[in-house]
């Protein structure tokens, strides 16, 4: 029943449709042959053999979005930070029954936005260039909203004014709460000039009346008209006097609402990101004692402790687990230890609140959090190719459109995009900055096309023991002491501390990890890649020069004094010269 009248799979000509603009992307890759429910397309999926759901999110994808809206049975397309240009086409309940979330954030859409979804529960279109007013939103069910930074104007509706000033920042001609409130300029003035003008001539009209004779050419006018003229004369010009007066007043006033609103425009996007903290929208959405993030408003917590689940592996900071939920979305699932995470701690929830809107593509994305009754659970994308820690262990993992082995050219592009993760980590914009905490072989993980992504940012900031389950060495797989207690031997490293940790976190119980720290530990992460044994490497080997740039910059990040280790920014601009 999946098949149209040509005997082609229904969601196919759409699907192809947009793979057409983007003939050589990466990210469609996978989309060949002729049905696309076949499991072997990325970022597409199906339930019953309908493609129900689309995730392209940071695909370098062109094109219109139009094709993808057409899949009749679509749920989900999430599409963000790609280049789509064009305009959204009007949807409604007849063209998409059954879109319940629409993520188009950070694209070149532009147009208008017209929808009429009562179903639909989430709509990401900011970071666009859609322009109109939002008058022909009708989204009653809408629970995660954001159209900040487009080109929108008008008066913002009672019913979308429940979001935050965040969702609509960065729209210089949007007004009315949660912004600053709408001037009527234009109704103003025409009310006030309207007023004036009708009064004037009824008034010489009424004066031309009383004297019955000016129009009749009458040269002796009676003293009386000549009063009446001079009053409506006088009169006229006051009226004319107090609505230019009034104009001028308006003309000002507007002047300077205007100004406000623009400044509040700039100011409620300075302040996007602590609003997003005090307002909600950093809280996600509850579900079921789920705090749900951007991607994740699916999850359910109910689902979740039914899902079929397979132990990944234990760490320090907790077990972790894949799980395969009803609808067949997989997610990782993090248990943390109660051990290292004894009570509940508002740093931590906070921090957690904040690693949910990490959205890069090199960082894991955390898709929800749960603490209720003594259980933290921290949901985050399952990345299907493993972890460098397996590669570094000799496995070959699939990804990049085959297999994978640590050969040179793995080595570097792994590396880089794991500077670039931990970079975005560092110069995200938050107060006090994010720290990872944890960088280490298994927490870099490969995602579908192979690339590196970085995990778990921040968690192990707030554990209880970190300080004592690091000389104890629990802190690090077995199969890495040596090599790292090598590597960390090394002149310029301060060697008798071994680990991806950095020495001063050894001392004292108030240690924490720091972005120096972090720094650090991806100085081991480097030297350990770097070094790691050749019989791995498959040919293409890195060549001397290479090896030796490599590996000088993972001396710098692991000198023992934190203050003389580079930045994260400057790590990568010196990796980019072998890149
Ligand atoms: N999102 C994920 N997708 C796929 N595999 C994952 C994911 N997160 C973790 N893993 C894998 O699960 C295993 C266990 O990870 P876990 O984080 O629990 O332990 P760890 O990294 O060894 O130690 P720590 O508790 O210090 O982080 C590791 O092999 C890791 O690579």
């Amino acid at each position: 029943e999946v098949a149209n009248g040509g005997g082609q799979h229904q969601d196919l000509p759409p699907l192809l449709s947009f793979k057409a603009y983007n003939a050589d992307a990466a990210a469609l890759e996978s989309w060949v042959g002729v049905n696309p429910c076949s499991g072997s397309w990325i970022g597409v999926r199906c339930t019953r053999g309908r493609v129900v759901g689309v995730f392209l999110d940071n695909g370098s994808l062109v094109g219109s979005v139009a094709p993808l809206l057409e899949l009749a049975h679509v749920r989900v397309l999430t599409i963000r930070r790609n280049s789509l240009s064009g305009r959204l086409p009007p949807l409604d309940n007849s063209s998409s029954p059954w879109l319940r979330h629409l993520l188009l954030s950070h694209n070149n859409l532009s147009g208008g936005i017209h929808l009429s979804l009562p179903s639909l529960v989430t709509l990401r279109a900011d970071h666009n260039s859609f322009h109109g007013g939002l008058q022909a939103l009708n989204l009653p069910m809408v629970r995660s909203f954001n159209v900040s930074r487009n080109k929108l104007d008008g008066e913002i509706s009672s019913d979308l004014s429940r979001f935050p000033s965040s969702a609509f920042g960065g729209n210089l001609g949007l007004c009315g709460h949660p912004l600053p409130r709408c001037v009527h300029a234009y109704n103003a003035l025409g009310d006030t000039s309207g007023a004036s003008i009708g009064q004037s001539p009824s008034a010489a009209m009424d004066g031309g009346s009383t004297s019955g004779g000016i129009s009749s050419g009458n040269r002796g006018l009676s003293k009386l008209s000549v009063m009446a003229l001079m009053a409506t004369g006088i009169g006229n010009a006051v009226l004319i006097l107090i609505s230019v007066a009034i104009s001028v007043a308006m003309f000002v006033y507007m002047r300077r609402k205007l100004r406000s609103t623009k400044d509040a425009s700039d100011a409620a996007l300075c302040l996007e990101e602590e609003d997003k903290v005090r307002n909600g929208e950093e809280k996600g959405q509850k579900s079921g004692g789920l705090v749900c993030f951007e991607g994740g408003e699916e999850l359910k917590l109910e689902s979740l402790l039914k899902a079929s689940a397979e132990v990944l592996g234990k760490g320090v900071s907790g077990s972790t687990y894949k799980a395969v939920l009803d609808d067949g979305i997989v997610v990782a699932v993090k248990r943390l230890s109660a051990l290292q995470f004894p009570c509940r701690s508002k740093a931590f929830d906070r921090l957690m609140r904040l690693a949910g809107r990490l959205r890069h593509q090199h960082v894991v994305s955390l898709r929800g959090y749960c603490d209720s009754n003594g259980e933290r659970l921290l949901v985050y994308d399952y990345l299907p190719n493993g972890s460098l820690l397996s590669l570094l262990r000799g496995n070959v993992v699939a990804g990049g459109g085959g297999a994978r082995r640590l050969d040179w050219a793995t080595r570097k592009s792994i590396l880089f995009g794991a500077a670039q993760g931990l970079n975005y980590i560092h110069t995200f914009p938050a107060r006090p900055a994010l720290v990872h905490a944890n960088v280490k072989p298994s927490n870099i993980l490969l995602d579908e096309h192979g690339a590196a992504c970085v995990s778990e940012c921040g968690v192990m900031r707030y554990a209880a023991n970190i300080q004592q389950s690091i000389p104890q060495a629990r802190f690090l797989p077995e199969l890495f002491l040596d090599r790292a207690a090598a590597a960390a031997a090394a002149p310029s490293s301060g060697g008798g501390w071994h680990g991806y940790a950095a020495p001063e976190l050894a001392c004292g119980a108030g240690a924490r990890a720091t972005q120096e720290s972090d720094v650090y530990s991806f100085g081991m992460v480097l030297l350990e890649v770097v070094t790691a044994d050749k019989a791995s490497d498959d040919g293409g080997g890195g060549g001397e020069e290479e090896t030796m740039g490599m590996v000088k910059i993972g001396m710098m990040c692991t000198a023992e004094a934190p203050e003389e280790r580079p930045r994260m920014a400057q790590v990568l601009a010196m990796m980019s010269e072998f890149m």
